[in-house]
């Protein structure tokens, strides 16, 4: 409690005492009301003074010492319980009765005190937490006796007087005061008891002290009504005192208790600042805003350069797109114009059935007629290479030669409505009504037919286009394994392996050098009219499987594809419905054309002679494959290092390890893992102390490690865990052998251990889903929109 509190001033008549009665004496003050005072004499000297008075209170002589406390001092007297300092004096004429009166207000208030302390102490924490929490009471008495401008202590027997001394903090202090710390009440009523003798002893002297003694009570009153005016201008009596008023602060006084608890909170505080340091001070505050802040720019940076990349292969999407529909159109129209030139020029013979079916296309047919277009102008080639195999062999043999170092990818529509071939693919395409109409496109595909392959050029690079042949016997003409790099990757791009009628006929295939991780795959090679035999396939799987090649060699075609691969492979296009899937495959050739652009190929025009291609023909040229059986194995030895530090998940590191192998189209994912791996080092490291983070990995990795043991135990039976102890060191008499076949695996970086490693993890985890642990370990997942044939990046967080 703190404010301007005013002082408090009551009245109190002694009634007349037995001399005075005696004598006869009376009173002059009557007390009019609770708060009004009358004088009712008859003094001439006071005639000039007001004859009523105000007052707090007024106590009749009939009013008990008990309700004067009660209404006149104990709301003073009680403040100290709220650490209010507070003083009840009473001032008056010789035997007026202030010693009366305050002894009595001295024991009724020292009595409310010690029962309210006793209060707090039986009604324990509940009203203590809701008063006066964590206070504690002490009582302390001192009683001394100003007599004649000398200070006594009442408490001691020495009758020295005691001197006044200002201190700076306590104000006005008496020297050597005794100070006794009140034990209980009845301390308290020993030691009033004490000070009431000490004062009786100091009035017992002699006759002459009394003008003395009289002269000091004046000059005291003066003083102290001196005292009163400083404080509040005037005092008439204490009419005027009513008037003032104090500014009263509450004391604050810690006790040790209290203390204690005030310490071991900070304490607390500190220490919680420094185990986590983030929520520390502000200069901490401000250092970890900055490194976040660092980050943040970092990221930026690689999202730039992402996004960056992602516009340049959209925009070069977009480019084939473009040229491809130009491509077509341009081919459409000089077909239409050759058809019509045809059926002007040319006599209606057993042709002009097809070329009116052609003519009778409506918008409805439109797409699978652009499609047809483009088969169509590919078919050519074939065709004419079907007229030459020996021809089509040569030209491959010597593209070979050419380009062993080239990275070629090519496209190829095989339709053939030529020639004499049995396979299926030629029967179903036998059927195609378009021969006088496809005979100006053989014509003007003359010269890439000679050469067996043709190029569709665009704006800064090429799809070349190698003839096919859908017969088996011109397989053999073809190269071999080994021979050419250039010709040995096929792919069926179709999801029905089985033909049907077809306007066109299309197979498209890759080319794809390659350095392969695995060499302990198949390097069969399957004759081209084998493909035709087996049923559907994902895309993707094909796509993972023309990817998989080590050192010139095929292989891992047969993981997802029975037939290991097929040199050729043709897909018959059924019908209209059949065309997005079409274009589809297209469009697959060409993303990998742009993926490899996304990997930072280099694409430039090759030294080959033109004069065989076209003069606009260029080849898509790429690091040579040693090149990038380097540089790959370089990147997978610093992935496998980073994930050691970084203490990545040994299931991460089991599926990117077996399903990153060298093919050049998972360049990206493993820059992408490079990075990341390089970033979460970076921050590993950025502390002089092990950070949560390293603490949650490790912790995480125990975890995947204990995982792995328990399945041990599921997949393998006892003679194959002996046999995997003894592989790798354990001692087969040793306790706790699968804890510790588990602790060693993914423990180094040496390839042999690392292949091991991630053999036995796999093994283990056989149970995951491929494709969620591709998306949970990259969270860079590349899926491709078939309907709109773009390539789309889904960040799933890096
Ligand atoms: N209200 C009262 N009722 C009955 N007796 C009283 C009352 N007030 C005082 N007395 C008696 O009057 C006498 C004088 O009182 P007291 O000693 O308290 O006066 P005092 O003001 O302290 O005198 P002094 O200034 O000389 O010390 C005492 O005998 C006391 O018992």
């Amino acid at each position: 409690m703190a404010g301007e509190e005013r002082i408090v001033v009551s009245v109190r008549l002694r009634p007349v005492n037995a001399r005075e009665a005696e004598r006869g004496d009376g009173t002059d003050w009557e007390c009019t009301g609770p708060t009004t005072l009358m004088f009712r004499g008859t003094i001439p000297e006071r005639a000039m003074f007001p004859a009523a008075y105000a007052y707090d209170r007024v106590f009749n002589p009939e009013c008990s010492t008990r309700q004067v406390y009660e209404e006149g001092a104990k709301r003073v007297a009680l403040s100290v319980l709220s650490g209010i300092n507070s003083s009840v004096f009473a001032y008056g004429q010789t035997s007026s009765g202030k010693t009366y009166t305050m002894v009595g207000i001295t024991e009724h208030s020292m009595s409310d005190i010690y029962d309210y302390i006793e209060k707090v102490r039986a009604e324990g924490v509940l009203f203590s937490s809701l008063q006066h929490p964590e206070r504690e009471f002490i009582l302390k008495f001192s009683a001394m006796e100003i007599y004649n401008e000398a200070v006594r202590d009442l408490l001691s027997s020495d009758a020295t007087p005691l001197r006044l001394l200002d201190d700076p903090e306590k104000g006005t202090v008496v020297e050597k005061l005794t100070e006794e710390t009140l034990r209980d009440k009845g301390h308290l009523l020993e030691l009033l008891a004490v000070c009431e003798g000490s004062e009786r002893a100091s009035q017992t002297a002699a006759a002459g002290m009394r003008l003395k003694e009289g002269s000091h009570i004046n000059r005291s009153l003066l003083t102290l009504g001196k005292v009163i005016r400083q404080l509040r201008n005037t005092l008439l009596f204490a009419n005027c005192a009513k008037d003032g008023v104090t500014d009263a602060h509450v004391n604050v006084v810690m006790s040790d208790k209290a203390l204690v608890k005030h310490l071991q909170r900070e304490l607390a505080r500190l220490e919680n600042e420094l185990k986590f340091p983030g929520s520390a001070s502000c200069s901490n505050h401000a250092e970890a805003l900055k490194e976040k802040d660092e980050l943040i720019k970092q990221l930026e940076q690689q999202l730039k350069e992402l996004m960056e990349q992602k516009d340049t292969v959209q925009s070069q999407l977009d480019s084939f797109r473009r040229v491809a529909s130009e491509g077509y159109i341009d081919e459409c129209a000089a077909r239409r114009r050759d058809e019509r030139w045809s059926s002007e020029s040319l006599p209606h013979n057993a042709s002009e059935s097809a070329l009116s079916s052609f003519d009778t296309y409506d918008a409805a047919y439109e797409d699978q007629d652009d499609f047809g277009s483009r088969t169509l102008y590919a078919s050519q080639v074939c065709n004419g290479h079907h007229h030459n195999p020996e021809l089509y062999a040569e030209a491959a043999k010597q593209e070979c030669q050419q380009t062993m170092e080239e990275h070629t990818v090519s496209t190829l529509d095989a339709t053939s409505n030529h020639g004499s071939e049995s396979t299926d693919t030629y029967q179903a395409n036998k059927e195609v009504p378009s021969e006088a109409s496809e005979e100006p496109a053989r014509k003007s595909n003359a010269n890439q037919e000679k050469h067996g392959e043709t190029t569709i050029s665009t704006a800064d690079n090429a799809i070349q286009l190698y003839t096919c042949d859908c017969d088996s016997s011109s397989d053999t003409e073809k190269p071999k394994t080994g021979e050419s790099l250039a010709l040995k990757r096929c792919v069926v791009s179709s999801r029905d392996g089985v033909l049907s009628r077809s306007r066109s006929c299309k197979a498209s295939f890759m080319v794809i050098p390659n350095s392969w991780f695995d060499d302990s795959l198949d390097m069969n090679m399957t004759p081209p009219g084998e493909i035709f035999k087996y049923g559907p396939r994902k895309p993707e799987m094909v796509r993972r499987s023309l990817y998989a090649e080590n050192g010139g060699h095929q292989n891992d075609l047969s993981m997802y594809c029975p037939v290991g691969s097929g040199r050729v492979a043709s897909d018959g296009v059924a019908d209209k419905s059949t065309c997005s899937f079409e274009e589809e495959g297209l469009t697959n050739d060409i993303s990998r054309i742009i993926e490899h652009k996304l990997n930072g190929l280099s694409i430039s025009p090759t030294e080959k002679n033109d004069e065989d291609v076209g003069a606009d023909s260029s080849v898509t040229t790429v690091e040579s494959p040693s090149r990038w059986s380097i540089s790959f194995e370089k990147k997978q030895k610093e992935i496998i290092e980073l994930w050691q530090e970084c203490n990545v998940s040994i299931v991460h590191r089991t599926y990117f390890f077996l399903l990153f192998k060298g093919d050049k189209a998972d360049n990206i994912y493993l820059e992408v893992e490079h990075r990341r791996l390089s970033f979460i080092k970076s921050s590993f490291s950025a502390g002089a102390e092990p950070n949560a983070t390293v603490t949650s990995s490790l912790r995480n990795l125990r975890s995947e490690r204990d995982m792995l043991y328990k399945h041990m135990l599921k997949k393998f039976h006892l003679p194959e865990r002996e046999s995997l102890y003894t592989k790798w060191g354990i001692d087969l008499n040793s306790k706790q052998r699968r804890l510790q076949l588990s602790r060693r695996i993914w423990t180094q970086t040496e390839m042999e251990h690392v292949r091991e490693s991630a053999a036995l993890v796999a093994k283990l985890v056989e149970h995951l889903e491929r494709g969620q642990a591709i998306k949970e370990m990259f969270g860079l997942s590349f899926t491709l929109n078939t309907r709109d044939d773009r390539r789309s990046f889904n960040w799933a967080g890096a």
